[in-house]
């Protein structure tokens, strides 16, 4: 095995201080060559030759070396003066900052609007057209679905009119319950439905995005992208599963030197370090190969568990042989990660050591120094083609005792800033370890979005939908999330854009930085959150917009050269502008930013630079020293990283808040569905573990609504729409409602066992208001599975988990949000494993036991007595009372058929017998032996209900 990152030999030893934290800084050969002499007085430590993998290796070009510093000792300010604020390079980064301004503003007067859909935009050659095209459904779908949503609202109007004024008077609780439990449930709907009024499909022009940027005979000139992968724990989360992300990430289809890969290890694990090492080498020949035959997914675990027809197209004899080769290459490989799996399971009791008898830094999980390791890249080493690959950057930020970390969002932190001194994209894709790239095209397919020249510069993020591997086919909990990705996020993106959903989502890296859209059309003060607006403005606001373009142009140009100034926190860069004519402002504006950005010059120099790139006078290894720098725990103190900047910190459910920041600051985003699905991730298949994720996220939700940033009170006057806004409430709030799901479960229960029922005897008029209110949601619901291509069987699996994870785990979450707002308990993130490649399926029926499976079997258990009690009663009461006990049981059969994925969950593989034969014979068998009690002559015959008889443990 070659092995990269040698950290240090016994030479370097000799320089450590043990007193002082010693923070390894791994870089490959070139870079520590590159150190000029001025840079060797100021660490001198750094040149320590050392040896790795036995050899001994000097610092020469290629070679592998590690190199100790410590970052406290080092004075940003004193060494990277040289491209500090006032220097020449600054001068010149503001004036072409002002220039590109310039450009910016000549465009969009050319342009006159910036929203993607303006009719009257001149034809233009190919070249110039727009990357990408907003199509609306087709009216034959939308425009029923919206009457019934009309229809639905006027019905559960006069369906409340009746329930209010209609009280149960010999069963006031129950009816009292009952309401308010609907109440919360029509405004949930309400929460739900609107946000879906305009729902949108998106379709890009790859071929035109290649004509414009990749003009035949020059450089590409496609943006750059950084790409983050995040991982924690190397055991639920194997090395092999983040090996195929890293390696369909170093395999894009896109410009190897406009790519650049970050992998953050929060477990600070050698055994994640090793595999990634393992994984540069395997890149050498899996990406050529890729790239070679053009081959989909570039995950190799994934490729080659596909089944190819070899007889089929026109498959040439030299890639089946390649592939051959390959496929053996690829298993070699796997051995090798998993011989490294199996050795890290039992840790030596003084810890890790690496190839060359230095300790492992991270030993220590929870207080190591920052470590950094470049791979591949410009002089790593290239592939078998001779061709160069995307750099590989393994990140482990610095942690310590006493510090917050905030779990995954100050991970991407961590990257944010990493990223920004080595190699500052202006964009940025970030992926969970799981998730690996499915589509090869997929950054082409964002930057159709965040390039446009007539819609790009709003653009925050573009969100593709998680699709995900290796799950049942029936999906039993659910995890496909169909619904969610193409009901509810399609509607979002006709209104301000979906929401973030933590991976698969390309971000302009500037609008990480807590600044403001760049406005276009409407002053601040006219957003659409006000009331008055609503009524008019909402409804038909696609066509007003279009009224809007159809200004004369003149005025146009005027408003947009009004409102195009950069605004909110650009105001510091403006000041920075003017700063360079007098020193004491440029002070000033320069404290500014570092407070905000934190003391890391090179950093707030990056920001500064909208498009992007590094800055050349600095040499690698001081850039190098510098990223371990921001890394380390202490970098975020006092500023507002966390607050304002970056991913956003105070929940478990990180993406949501930041998103919904951004939409804060008036960004939009942008909801992208290529046909062949840009990521696939992995999902927990088994009930415990599903249940567990699910109480994170509704755990993170009500952080949250509880937060400062309760979308309720939270961003008025910034440019978040209302129908956005509902969203955001509903994606925050809906944890709450399983406490009125919980007793609404209970009801037909406690309905059948007391033979009291939340209506009075119904008048035909008033069931004719309740067969209308389930007609309109069945309606909704069949309509919105038509224009949405939703299937039945997803829909409805979408429902029960509703009901099961309603009453089990946001359960949970509402009380644990509650212990931390109120005691101040913080929460965890507990990962989900992520199945290696086992047994198949095997996951599914693997049962743990959790106290979230409590409530849920509760509320099975007393609904089947109480249909087993109802029947009973009915059988001995005769004929008449049949009538009144449908309705109960109806009621009951409702919350028994919900929950009844939960029931299989429950059962596991153990008893090979069909559950729904287990289900059956517990009724039946709870009837008989009730019927049994009933006719026992010990006990008398009354009228009376069930429950003075013989009680709730009557069987
Ligand atoms: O301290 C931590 C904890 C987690 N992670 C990473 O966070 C990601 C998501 O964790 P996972 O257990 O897979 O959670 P899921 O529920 O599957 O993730 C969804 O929900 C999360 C929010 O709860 C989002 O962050 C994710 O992007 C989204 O896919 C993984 O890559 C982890 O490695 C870290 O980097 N550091
Ligand atoms: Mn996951």
């Amino acid at each position: 095995m070659q092995h990269h990152g040698g950290l240090g030999g016994p030479e370097s030893m000799r320089h450590y201080d043990p007193d002082l934290p010693q923070v390894p800084l791994l870089t490959n050969g070139q870079m520590v060559d590159d150190i000029p002499p001025e840079q060797h007085a100021l660490v001198p430590s750094y040149m320590a030759p050392i040896g790795g993998s036995g050899k001994r290796i000097h610092p020469l070009p290629f070679s592998d070396s590690a190199v100790p510093v410590q970052p406290r000792s080092m004075d940003p300010s004193k060494d990277l003066a040289a491209y500090g604020y006032g220097s020449i390079a600054w001068k010149e980064r503001m004036e072409s900052w002002k220039q590109k301004q310039d450009n910016l503003q000549m465009m969009k007067s050319e342009n006159g609007d910036y929203d993607g859909d303006d009719p009257d935009l001149p034809l233009m050659d190919e070249a110039r057209q727009p990357l990408s095209r907003k199509t609306p459904l087709p009216s034959s779908q939308i425009n029923p679905y919206r009457m019934i949503i009309i229809v639905r609202l006027v019905v559960v109007g006069f369906f409340f009119h009746y329930r209010v004024t209609h009280p149960v008077n010999d069963a006031f609780a129950l009816w009292l319950i009952s309401v308010i439990c609907e109440i919360w449930f029509a405004v949930s709907w309400i929460l739900d439905q609107f946000p879906k009024w305009l729902p949108i499909d998106r379709e890009t022009y790859l071929d035109r995005l290649s004509l414009r940027y990749e003009k035949e005979g020059q450089a590409s000139q496609l943006c750059p992208v950084d790409i983050y992968v995040s991982t924690v724990d190397p055991l639920k989360e194997p090395p092999l599963v983040t090996a195929n992300t890293v390696l369909s990430i170093l395999a894009v289809d896109y410009p190897v030197d406009k790519v650049s890969c970050y992998v953050s290890d929060d477990g600070a694990a050698m055994l994640t370090f090793e595999a990634l090492s393992e994984t540069s080498e395997f890149a050498k020949k899996w990406v050529p190969f890729c790239k070679k035959f053009s081959i989909e997914p570039r995950a190799p675990e994934f490729y080659f568990a596909q089944k190819i027809d070899y007889l089929k197209d026109k498959v040439q004899a030299s890639f089946v042989k390649e592939r051959r080769a390959m496929k053996r290459e690829y298993e070699e490989f796997k051995v090798r990660i998993n011989a490294l799996v199996s050795k890290a399971h039992k840790v030596p009791e003084d810890g890790w050591t690496m190839q060359d008898g230095t300790p492992w830094p991270g030993n220590n999980v929870r207080d190591h120094p920052g470590m950094i390791q470049v791979f591949l890249g410009q002089s790593g080493g290239h592939d078998t083609d001779g061709n160069e690959l995307p750099r590989l950057v393994y990140v482990s930020r610095e942690k310590r005792p006493g510090f917050n970390h905030h779990k995954k969002a100050g991970a991407m932190n961590a990257l944010v800033r990493v990223s920004a001194v080595l190699t500052n994209a202006p964009y940025l894709l970030n992926l969970d370890c799981d998730h690996y790239i499915n589509n090869s095209k997929a950054l082409r397919e964002a930057m159709c979005f965040m390039v446009d020249p007539l819609l790009g510069k709003r653009v925050c993020y573009v969100q593709f939908p998680q699709r995900f591997d290796g799950i049942d086919r029936s999906d039993r909990y659910a995890n496909r999330n169909t619904v969610f990705f193409d009901i509810n996020m399609r509607g979002l993106d006709g209104i301000q854009g979906p929401i973030y959903v933590g991976t698969g989502c390309v971000f302009r890296r500037h609008a990480l930085y807590g600044y403001d859209a760049p406005k276009t059309k409407k002053p601040p003060t006219r957003t659409c959150n006000c009331l008055p607006k609503w009524c008019c403005g909402c409804f038909c606001s696609g066509r007003k917009k279009k009224k809007k373009t159809n200004k004369p142009k003149s005025e146009l140009k005027k408003r947009n050269s009004k409102t195009f100034e950069p605004v909110g926190a650009l105001e510091g860069i403006e000041e920075g502008i003017e700063g360079i004519e007098s020193e004491s402002v440029d002070v000033t504006s320069e404290q500014k930013l570092e407070k905000k950005f934190g003391q890391s010059s090179v950093f707030v120099a990056s920001t500064l630079l909208e498009d992007g790139g590094t800055l050349k006078s600095a040499s690698p290894a001081s850039l190098l020293k510098e990223a371990i720098h921001v890394i380390s725990c202490g970098y975020e103190d006092k500023t507002e990283w966390g607050k304002e900047v970056g991913w956003i910190y105070g929940s478990v459910t990180e993406d949501i808040l930041t998103g919904f920041k951004m939409h804060c600051h008036g960004w939009r985003s942008i909801y992208c569905i290529p046909s062949r699905p840009a990521f696939k991730g992995s999902a927990p298949i088994n009930l415990s573990d599903r249940l567990h994720q699910v109480l994170r996220w509704a755990l993170g939700s009500v952080e949250i609504f509880l937060s400062r940033h309760c979308p309720l009170w939270y961003g008025y006057g910034g440019g978040l729409k209302w129908l956005e806004r509902l969203s955001y409430i509903n994606a925050t709030v809906y944890p709450l409602t399983s406490i009125p799901l919980l007793a609404y479960c209970t009801l037909p229960a406690v309905c059948l066992l007391t033979g009291k029922f939340i209506t009075p005897e119904l008048s035909n008029a008033a069931s004719l208001w309740f067969l209308s209110l389930f007609i309109c949601i069945f309606a909704t619901s069949i309509l919105e599975m038509r224009w949405s291509g939703v299937g039945i069987d997803e829909w409805w699996r979408n429902e029960q988990f509703w009901v099961i994870g309603g009453v089990s785990a946001h359960l949970f979450a509402v009380f644990q949000g509650l212990l931390k707002v109120l005691a101040g308990v913080d929460t965890n993130f507990t990962v989900t494993s992520k199945g290696g490649d086992d047994d198949e399926f095997s996951e599914l029926y693997a049962f743990k036991w959790t106290t979230l499976l409590i409530p849920p079997t509760t509320l099975l258990i007393i609904n089947l007595v109480g249909v087993v009690a109802g029947v009973s009663n009915a059988i001995n009461n005769g004929y008449e009372s049949w009538g009144p006990l449908f309705g109960k049981l109806f009621f009951a059969f409702w919350v028994i058929v919900h929950l009844y994925p939960f029931l299989k969950g429950l059962l596991g593989r153990q008893n090979r017998t069909p559950t729904i034969i287990i289900v059956w014979s517990i009724l039946l068998a709870s009837i008989f032996s009730l019927l049994w009690v009933r006719i026992d002559p010990f006990l008398a015959k009354s009228n009376g209900p069930l429950l003075e008889e013989c009680g709730l443990d009557c069987n």
